[in-house]
């Protein structure tokens, strides 16, 4: 094997993610899970709830998982990888408790891990560190050894993961009304968080004017917008706006919502507009409720023409920019050099998450990370 395509150290790779309800039954106990001790309002709970028994109760990210690893196991069995992918969840099962668990029955001992937010913030990042070491406590109890865990770095700006997003809105904008097209606005959105979460996302070198979590998606959508100039000769312009946004009213989080700057844009005279849900991996429930429900319910109302484009899914090329960064990865812990793609201007991202990146409100262990309790 050449040293390009050798995944050691590493001997799997765990796929983390959120989770979903599967029925009608999960919805409530699903809620549960996620907002355990955080005090989201009731009528908070209940409007999302409404969402989920919309689509008969089933969210779509277990789906989008499930083919995800579908296109992992294909990428890795077609570049000789020799290694499995397993997937386990924060909220739903497979949860990530039993995952590991078996896992470490099989005889894994240092595991690679790619969670399904590429972005840095409490909820996308510390938070699954959170869950690894909660898992790993739990393991330990259960007197079972204890597997290393690498959390593959952000990929935001891998090209892997821009690309089929620049694809996506030159598709939409090729479905618009040609006489509207050429003006249309480019509305990337992601979820909204609380200001204070923003300002204190990434290293406390990037605190402040919010944090880590504004720039890599403001990076993004820059890459994208560039991108899309380039290929259509149009120069459309752009915002990003946020969405899903939940919590008490008069705590400040990200704005404005997609669904003010949809009513903004038509205020303003723009003909056309394609929502960029650049802050999605897959189309989970935010993208098919918040956005293809009520964003696109109010536009219709406001008579603005609005399209949405694809999220990444299980697109090969993701599949094979995971394989990449598990690649890059294993090369550096190795002491080994490798190639790290990234486009924009941030560059590659940190591999070991900073003492005080993304603070939890209470103090938690966090695996995977400089201040993780485990090796
Ligand atoms: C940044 C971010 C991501 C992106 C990164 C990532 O992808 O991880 C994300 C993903 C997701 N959020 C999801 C669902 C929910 N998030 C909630 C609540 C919250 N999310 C928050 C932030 C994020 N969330 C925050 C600050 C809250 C409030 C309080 C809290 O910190 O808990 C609530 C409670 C009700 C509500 O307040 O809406 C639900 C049901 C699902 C599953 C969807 C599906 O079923 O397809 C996914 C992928
Ligand atoms: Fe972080």
């Amino acid at each position: 094997m050449s040293d390009q395509h050798d995944p050691a150290p590493y001997d799997a790779l765990l796929l983390l993610s959120f989770g979903g309800p599967e029925g009608p039954d999960d919805v409530v106990p699903f809620l549960e899970n996620v907002t355990r001790g955080r005090g989201i309002p009731k009528e908070r709970l209940k409007e999302v709830g409404q969402h989920y028994f919309l689509f008969g109760g089933v969210s779509p990210i277990n789906d989008q998982n499930r083919a995800l690893l579908d296109a992992l196991r294909t990428d890795f069995a077609a570049a000789g990888l020799g290694i499995p992918v397993h997937w386990g969840n924060r909220n739903w099962a497979p949860y990530l408790t039993d995952t590991l668990r078996e896992m470490v029955t099989d005889g894994r001992r240092h595991i690679a891990v790619l969670t399904t937010s590429a972005y840095a913030s409490y909820s996308g990042c510390r938070q699954y560190r959170e869950n690894l070491a909660d898992a790993l406590a739990t393991l330990e109890a259960e007197g079972l050894p204890l597997p290393r865990v690498d959390k593959l770095r952000h990929y935001f700006n891998h090209p892997g993961f821009v690309e089929p997003m620049i694809e996506g809105v030159l598709a939409s904008l090729a479905e618009l009304d040609p006489a509207l097209r050429a003006g249309a606005h480019l509305a990337f959105t992601t979820h909204s968080i609380p200001d204070s979460a923003a300002d204190s996302s990434g290293p406390v070198t990037e605190h402040g004017d919010g944090g880590s979590y504004v720039r890599q998606h403001l990076d993004v959508a820059r890459v994208i917008a560039d991108a899309v100039r380039e290929r259509t000769g149009n120069d459309h312009p752009w915002e990003l706006v946020y969405q899903s946004r939940s919590g008490a009213p008069h705590i400040p989080w990200l704005e404005p919502d997609i669904c003010d700057h949809l009513e903004a844009l038509h205020v303003a005279g723009a003909p056309a507009a394609v929502m960029v849900p650049i802050g999605f991996v897959s189309d989970h429930m935010e993208v098919l409720y918040d956005l293809d429900t009520e964003a696109t319910a109010k536009a219709a109302e406001l008579g603005l023409p609005v399209r949405r484009s694809a999220t990444v899914g299980a697109d090969p090329r993701f599949a094979a920019a995971v394989r990449e960064l598990l690649l890059e990865r294993a090369a550096h812990e190795r002491g080994a050099r490798a190639e790290r793609c990234a486009l924009g201007a941030l560059g590659p991202s940190h591999d070991l998450c900073p003492i005080g990146c993304c603070p939890a409100r209470a103090e938690r262990p966090a695996a995977a990370g400089a201040d993780s309790p485990y090796a």
